[in-house]
């Protein structure tokens, strides 16, 4: 590896205050036990260790579904939805059981937070996880996150823990998110089918060139694979936050990443805050503005506001202080930003700009800067 890409490793570690650690379903998995004690012992001190350099840490565990499966004796065959949401009530419990054994000899209390979708889309209910979150960090608690899967849908699903993860990561102002898998990180193709794959250390920018490396092919317990780790790598990145891979069932896979294993997927940008994070990329829009020319410049090359006056037409009904999609004349999303008005006032304002009614008074505020993201201009 590179000197400077060595160094943005220890960068990384020196500079993080606060970081989110994913377990896959892969690392903690037991035929046996339904949950590997030796590994969770293993985790425990890697955290430890991350606390002991001032580092708050949050765990986004899978593994739920995989011990219940073994507890009830399921073997492999394909479960319901409704058996699927029994192992995950069974594995659950048995997953924080070995949660609350392997951290309590550091003196580590555990937390368990089960969420679905629905806590997170409207801003009353993330600003209410920020809290909790935030509440149980400064309690000096390690929070280990799941997706509520006993209660969860194939419609209404995060569908993989590695997004939830990135979900987390926003909403904690982590710095740095670091994926335990079962594998050393990134290849040039799946190591388990290709032994000529080569690893992958450090990753600038997620191209779609870096996407096709990882096939959809995925080992026998975890959900998304390879793919929806380097997903969830592109849009972390993307709002400034870097990403780790490193496999959890070797040695110390903490201590291993930062003294160079497994793969960094790099970002250069400085982290966003939290509220952007949400309006970007996990809330979901209510409605769409079309602007003209004029406002895609002012908002763009600015500093600007958007105002009423540049909207030529909206799409869905939405109340005041809504997130909506921002979309050019030729229906290309631009960005997205919170609403200050109803859709029927948007109406009443296009009304008026189309019938070449220019407003005596200056037209009204849409969308504030400090709640608008623009896709290019981020991206640059
Ligand atoms: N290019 C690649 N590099 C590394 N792993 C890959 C690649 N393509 C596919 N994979 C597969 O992705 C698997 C890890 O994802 P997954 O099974 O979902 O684990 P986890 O439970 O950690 O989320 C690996 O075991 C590997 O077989
Ligand atoms: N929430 C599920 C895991 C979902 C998931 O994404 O699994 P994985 O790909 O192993 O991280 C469970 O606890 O079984």
């Amino acid at each position: 590896m590179k000197s400077e890409e060595m160094k943005s490793r220890s960068e990384i570690l020196s500079s993080t205050r606060t970081l989110v650690l994913k377990v896959g379903s892969t690392v903690l998995a037991s035929p046996q036990a339904g949950v590997n004690m030796r590994v969770l012992g293993v985790i425990a001190r890697q955290v430890a260790w991350l606390r002991a350099r001032g580092i708050r840490v949050v765990i986004v565990s899978s593994g739920a579904i995989a011990a219940g499966r073994m507890k009830l004796d399921f073997g492999k065959k394909p479960l319901t939805l409704a058996m699927k949401q029994a192992a995950a009530s069974v594995g659950q419990s048995r997953l924080m059981w070995g949660y609350e054994r392997a951290f309590s000899p550091h003196r580590l209390m555990v937390s368990q937070v089960l969420l679905t979708p629905r806590d997170v889309v409207r801003r009353s209910r993330f600003t209410n996880l920020e809290r909790t979150l935030e509440t149980l960090l400064a309690l000096g608690v390690v929070p280990v996150v799941n997706e509520n899967d006993s209660v969860a849908t194939e419609e209404i699903r995060f569908g993989d823990n590695d997004r939830l993860s990135a979900l987390v990561s926003g909403t904690v102002k982590a710095d740095f998110l670091l994926i335990l898998s079962d594998v050393d990180g990134l290849y040039t193709s799946d190591p388990s089918r290709n032994p000529n794959a080569i690893p992958i250390p450090y990753v600038e920018k997620v191209t779609s060139d870096i996407e096709s490396l990882a096939g959809i092919s995925r080992s026998g317990l975890g959900t998304g694979g390879m793919a929806s780790k380097v997903l969830t790598a592109r849009w972390a990145n993307r709002w400034g936050l870097p990403v780790g891979i490193v496999n959890g069932r070797k040695g110390a896979p903490v201590e291993r990443f930062f003294e160079g294993g497994g793969t960094l997927f790099f970002a250069r940008k400085k982290l966003w805050a939290a509220k952007k994070v949400w309006i970007g990329f996990f809330s979901e829009p209510s409605g769409t503005l079309v602007l003209d020319e004029g406002a895609m410049k002012a908002i763009s090359h600015g500093k600007s506001s958007l105002l009423a006056g540049g909207i030529t037409r909206h799409e869905g009904v939405f109340e005041s202080g809504e997130v909506v999609r921002l979309l050019s004349a030729t229906g290309h999303e631009i960005g997205r930003g919170v609403c200050r008005m109803p859709s029927s006032e948007v109406a009443l304002w296009t009304r008026r700009k189309s019938s070449g009614e220019r407003s005596a008074d200056s037209w009204p505020l849409a969308v504030h800067r400090n709640t608008m993201v623009l896709w290019e201009r981020e991206e640059e």
